[in-house]
């Protein structure tokens, strides 16, 4: 294979991977890297000059410098083919069998994962954007060890991708350009563009982007000038990509406006991301003690107060300027139990219910079995309509004070949830490090963002000396013990989890707190 000059692949790159890693395509990803890669790693500096900030006593607010982007009359650009109606997506890993069965699953939106429900193993990343290429070149089939086989549907029934590449934070270490690692953000967004904007476009659709975990609205600038170049770069008309960017960190739901306005040539909504958004609430505030402590995951649902304001300001913020507002996952899955199912589907008919009586345009299912739930709740309100952009919810006024008001989150901090955390977090990890992003656990989906705030819940509980509801502090000691209680419940030696284990105990007790859990797990792989 020839490599592009200043590129050097580290892992694999013979049989197939060639068609992915060809000259051409490594071209683009130098040429971003060079273009961009300085400015990714001043952005990851400002997120930890802001975060210092808020030790120090700061407060998220809306931003003074950016008043006039509020205030201003602009919208963005119209919703681009495939991505009108919006009412059902499905997310989900870009493996080849879940690649054909989320195409097929009756979503109008599948997310391709690189994000959440991926382990960027080298094979991951490179065997996902294959699957990209063969399901939009139709040749995509797949056969079970069960001799079940797999093949898509007429083109007319799938749904439209939409690829969900890295964050920002995460690296991709297989790829080196001038002796640097390259971003895994550009790497990903760079083969799925190179490879399949064309492709998607001779189909009628286009390249289209969910993008992860951003803080702020500069980071949404540059992903658009991202856009820009590589538009430029491979002579598609500016504006051809689209990019639905999640609202899923706390500093980010003060700039919702700001993100859209940044990439409103490129826009194509913001999606509700609750997971990670939880999360950050917790990473961004542990060090204010009780004011920010949540109680047992199970128990921050999306109508606690401070849920509520981000959801209603989110469908707010895109009405206002023409883009859609997706919803978030509701986690349950079906199970073989019927009590367990029935109430899982209830849970997913109840959360996409109020969504949709929100002005959700449309929301996510972890599941196949969950599309039509999805879909039905939502087509009893929009009925025959795309989507509800028109309903404008003038009505919402959300302050800052109300987005910062996690103390009015009910609840209680029990024994049984600490055990929860500690179980999800080893189960997922052991599960990550082994090359599989999502899975489900207890009859949940459990995915990076989830494990995130089971491990930082422990690290707040323990910085915070919690009580229980057993009248137990939680202390070192004790998720020592119950880190072995839990482990001896699962299958197999308790010494399979030896890895899990570190790593979930370098997460979520060490006093230094580590910014991704996925930063570690990634350093433990080769
Ligand atoms: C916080 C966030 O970011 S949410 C978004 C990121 N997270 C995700 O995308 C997770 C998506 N969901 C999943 O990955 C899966 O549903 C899991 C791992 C949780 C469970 O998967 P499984 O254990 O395979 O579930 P189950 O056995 O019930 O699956 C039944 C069938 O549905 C398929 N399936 C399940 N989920 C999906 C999915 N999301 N996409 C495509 N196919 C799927 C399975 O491949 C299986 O297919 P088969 O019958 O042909 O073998
Ligand atoms: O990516 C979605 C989330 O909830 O996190
Ligand atoms: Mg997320």
């Amino acid at each position: 294979m020839r490599v592009a000059e200043g590129v050097q692949i580290t892992a694999e790159t013979g049989g197939r991977f060639a068609e992915v890693l060809t000259e051409p395509a490594l071209d683009l990803l130098a040429s971003l890297h060079r273009a961009f890669d300085a400015r990714r790693l001043e952005l990851l500096r400002a997120r930890e000059v802001r975060y210092d900030q808020l030790v120090a006593g700061h407060q998220l607010e809306f931003l003074p410098e950016t008043k006039e982007v509020r205030e201003g009359d602009w919208q963005v650009a119209p919703p681009a083919p495939g991505l009108v109606d919006r009412r059902a997506e499905i997310t989900g890993p870009t493996d080849r069998k879940m690649t054909i069965n989320a195409l097929n699953s009756g979503a109008k939106v599948w997310l391709a994962d690189f994000e959440d429900a991926s382990t960027p193993t080298w094979d991951n990343v490179v065997q996902g954007q294959l699957n990209l290429m063969d399901a939009l070149d139709r040749t995509i089939d797949f056969t079970s060890d069960e001799g079940k086989s797999y093949a898509l549907r007429p083109a007319e029934e799938l749904a439209t991708i939409v690829v969900r590449p890295r964050g920002w934070h995460l690296s991709e270490k297989h790829v080196l350009v001038d002796g640097q690692p390259m971003s895994g953000s550009l790497v990903d967004f760079g083969l799925y563009f190179f490879h399949c904007a064309q492709r998607q476009l001779d189909a009628g659709k286009g390249p289209y982007f969910y993008l992860p975990k951003m803080e702020s609205h500069l980071e949404a600038r540059l992903w658009n000038d991202v856009f820009v170049h590589a538009q430029d770069h491979l002579a598609i008309p500016q504006g051809t990509i689209r990019a639905t960017c999640l609202i899923e960190t706390y500093p980010a739901a003060f700039e919702m406006e700001e993100i859209l306005y940044e990439l409103r040539d490129h826009s194509s909504g913001l999606n509700a991301g609750r997971w990670d958004y939880i999360f950050s609430v917790i990473k961004k505030f542990r060090t204010r003690g009780r004011d920010f402590l949540l109680p047992d995951r199970n128990q921050v649902t999306m109508t606690v107060p401070f849920m509520r304001a981000y959801t209603e300001l989110l469908v707010r913020t895109c009405h206002k300027r023409g883009a859609h507002a997706i919803g978030g996952m509701a986690a349950f899955i079906p199970s073989r139990d019927p009590e367990v199912n029935e109430a899982a589907f209830q849970k997913v008919t109840d959360d996409k219910t109020r969504e949709a009586n929100d002005g959700f345009d449309g929301s996510w299912v972890a599941h196949p079995g969950m599309v039509e739930l999805c879909k039905e709740a939502f087509t009893k309100v929009l009925g025959d309509r795309p989507n509800q952009i028109d309903k404008k919810r003038e009505d919402v006024q959300v302050t800052a004070e109300q987005l910062l008001d996690v103390k009015a989150t009910p609840g209680t901090v029990t024994e049984a949830g600490l055990r929860n955390n500690i179980s999800v977090g080893i189960q997922y990890l052991h599960t990550w490090l082994k090359g599989s992003g999502a899975v489900g656990i207890f009859n949940l989906m459990e995915d990076a963002a989830t494990a995130e705030i089971s491990r930082s819940q422990v690290w707040q509980w323990l910085h915070n000396d919690v009580e229980l509801d057993t009248g137990e502090t939680v202390t070192r000691e004790l998720i020592d013990r119950l880190v072995e209680e839990e482990v001896a419940k699962l299958p197999g030696e308790p010494s399979d989890y030896d890895e899990a284990r570190a790593t979930f105990l370098e997460v979520a007790v060490a006093d230094d707190f580590a910014e991704f859990l996925t930063l570690p797990a990634y350093d433990r792989m080769p």
